[in-house]
């Protein structure tokens, strides 16, 4: 069984230029609020602010929130890439972050090097290896570029590769940001086939998007972020209504008429 615990979570980024004293004037009107000092007296973004859910086999959490809400600041605080200030975050289960296309590629070795990479960092043994390589080969599209060096694949075919490897291992709990969504028309279709696929693996998925729809097609719980705290904290429907200030509703599919 799959868990996720987020207990009690503060971030902050310590800012390291200038004087402290101007800089908390200069940036103090544009994050007003969120601009302090630590105990060393640095001055300091507060990210994250006591951010405190408990997620089990199941849930399917959306992070909503407006620009610099901390929506990315927590996605990747569950990832393990940055480590709270106080609190702390516990998961139970294999876990996958679709957080960045290009991470752990590397640009010198060619398509398939880059695919038995992540298939040896992930444990698998070699069979399984020569199956990840297919499934993505076939996914991404890229015939004899495959044994290329990836630098020199055009924007789009790296960004089908990181894809394809990004979505290629199969976790219990899901982390998502929204560029997952995103891209040329064409790739996306597959893409979101590949993508529900995952989420309806996953036992947990954690979501951070500005799309209603995908909410509403995915989340059954909402969070609202708003300045690094948790503004609301709810069934996705009341909490997504409350956010736009309107009310929504999932599409409830028309019966066929008999
Ligand atoms: N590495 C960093 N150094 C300093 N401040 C940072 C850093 N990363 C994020 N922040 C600050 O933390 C706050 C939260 O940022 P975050 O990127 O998590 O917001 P977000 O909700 O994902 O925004 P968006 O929707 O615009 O992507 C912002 O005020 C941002 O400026």
């Amino acid at each position: 069984m799959a868990g996720l615990d987020c207990s009690h979570v503060t971030i902050y980024f310590p800012l390291y230029h200038g004087s402290a004293r101007s800089l908390k004037r200069a940036v103090f009107s544009t994050v007003s609020g969120r601009v302090a000092a630590d105990t060393r007296n640095r001055v300091v973004v507060q990210a994250l602010r006591d951010i405190d859910f408990s997620l089990s086999s199941g849930d399917r959490l959306g992070l909503i929130g407006g620009n610099g809400a901390g929506k990315t600041t927590l996605l990747r605080t569950l990832a393990g890439i940055y480590e709270p200030q106080f609190g702390q975050v516990r998961v139970q289960g294999s876990l996958n972050a679709l957080l960045d296309p290009n991470l752990g590629m590397n640009p010198d070795l060619t398509g398939r090097e880059n695919i038995a990479l992540r298939g040896l960092y992930n444990g698998l043994s070699k069979p399984a290896i020569r199956r990840l390589e297919e499934d993505v080969a076939n996914f991404a599209e890229l015939a004899e570029f495959l044994d290329l060096p990836v630098r020199v694949y055009s924007s789009g075919m790296v960004v089908r590769l990181g894809f394809a490897l990004a979505t290629a291992i199969r976790p219990q709990v899901l982390l998502m940001d929204e560029w997952f969504l995103a891209g040329d028309a064409n790739f996306m279709e597959k893409a979101r086939a590949r993508l529900e696929d995952m989420v309806r693996g996953a036992e947990i998925l954690v979501l951070s998007t500005h799309v209603t729809s995908v909410v509403l097609d995915w989340c059954t719980r909402v969070i609202w972020l708003e300045e690094g705290r948790v503004r609301a904290d709810g069934p996705a429907e009341t909490v997504l209504s409350a956010y736009l200030g309107h009310p929504v509703a999932r599409e409830v599919p028309v019966p066929a008429e008999p």
